[in-house]
């Protein structure tokens, strides 16, 4: 069995990540690590995870996640850096922050701030690089960084048709309705429930979330000379979900069967991705709880531009399941192993 230990373990990405470790068939869970709620029992952070509840979370020290052969690292931004750097080189670190994501430090600084930590593997198994797929990369990696939920849910809608030279990059728009569940469980004020429940919350507007570097730099390997986009998050009342309405100008004379074509090119051998058949829109909910992702695509013809739409759980195929996906990689273990494609709609 391979043992896995989960820093973060009582936060909502860690909560995922052992959420899917259960159902793992090759998986022995062993440390839960956290920090203020070190000492206390784990059920009391998961309830929904009865079989860790008795479990008391540690603390995150180099001694509690000795003798595993994977660390999960679901720690807030900037984090992570310091706790990989006291594990061995040949266990498998799997970050689902941001802190080893981006190439460019000059993006780190812009949009973090601080210190960048480095650039690891990047664990998006069906970004397209070149005529390659990013899973190549992980086969053995040893250390792997988790995409963002929302850059996830962009890349996937519009990278087929960036690949296939169909749109003019540096035209991009997105506009994302986001569950809360992204935010992780710190409360927020701005998160009230009597302010959010019934609302719809747009933050981060006007092109300073932290995912539009690692947006760009997806793009960019699969194949676009440069990237422009315009990137507008929404929260809306639901736990989990996003829908990411993304669009693009097209290129001089492209028409819908060129695009349906190039999607399904290259999401039809895709286990997790499912171009949904032509007048059927992703929902969040035929998504949650499962490691895929929905994605519709059609021509507005009067604006001259695609418009892909993307739906995925945040906390799944937007994290976890990513992160699992990822590890199976790494490990040389079927790719789908412990991983689903059943949601639990409605
Ligand atoms: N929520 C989401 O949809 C997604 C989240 N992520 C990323 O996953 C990471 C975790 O997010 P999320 O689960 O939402 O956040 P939460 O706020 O829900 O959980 C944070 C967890 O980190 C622990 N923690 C905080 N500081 C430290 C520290 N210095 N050392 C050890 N443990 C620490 C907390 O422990 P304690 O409670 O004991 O303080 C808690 O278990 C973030 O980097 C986030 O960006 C990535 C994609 C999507
Ligand atoms: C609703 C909400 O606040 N969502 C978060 C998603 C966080 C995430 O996916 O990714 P990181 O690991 O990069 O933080 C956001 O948009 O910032």
């Amino acid at each position: 069995m391979i043992k896995v230990a989960v820093t973060g373990a009582t936060g909502y990405a860690g909560g995922e990540v052992l959420r899917l470790l259960l159902s793992h068939p090759e998986v022995e869970v062993g440390a839960l690590t956290a920090a203020s709620t070190a000492g206390s029992r784990f059920g009391q952070h998961q309830p929904h995870l009865l079989p860790l509840a008795d479990r008391i979370v540690a603390e995150t020290t180099p001694e509690t996640l000795a003798g595993h052969d994977v660390v999960f690292l679901a720690l807030p931004h900037g984090a992570s850096g310091a706790v990989a750097a006291q594990l061995p080189d040949d266990v498998l670190v799997i970050d689902c922050g941001a802190d080893h994501r981006l190439e460019s430090s000059q993006d780190w600084a812009d949009y973090y701030g601080g210190e960048h930590a480095g650039t690891w593997p990047y664990g998006m198994p069906e970004l397209i690089t070149g005529s390659s797929r990013q899973r190549a990369a992980l086969a053995g990696a040893r250390r792997v960084a988790v995409p963002g939920c929302n850059v996830t849910a962009v890349t996937l809608g519009l990278q087929p048709a960036v690949a296939a030279g169909l749109v003019e990059t540096t035209d991009l728009v997105a506009v994302l309705a986001n569950g809360y569940s992204g935010a992780g469980k710190s409360l927020k004020t701005h998160l009230l429930a009597s302010e959010g429940l019934g609302a719809a919350l747009p933050y981060a507007v006007g092109g300073s979330h932290r995912h539009i570097p690692e947006i760009a730099q997806n793009l960019t390997k699969a194949g676009a000379p440069e990237v422009t986009i315009s990137f507008t998050p929404t929260l809306v009342p639901m736990a989990r979900g996003i829908l990411a309405t993304a669009t693009a100008r097209l290129a001089e004379g492209i028409d819908e069967a060129q695009v349906r074509a190039a999607y399904e090119d290259a999401y039809g051998d895709e286990p997790f991705l499912h171009l949904l058949p032509e007048g059927q829109w992703p929902t969040t909910a035929a998504t949650l709880g499962a490691n895929t992702a929905q994605i519709q695509v059609a021509v507005d013809e009067r604006a001259g531009r695609l418009v892909t739409v993307t739906a995925i759980d945040n906390l799944v195929k937007g994290t976890a399941g990513a992160a699992v996906q990822s590890m199976n990689l790494a490990l040389g273990l079927p790719e789908t192993t412990g991983l689903t494609t059943i949601g639990v709609a409605p």
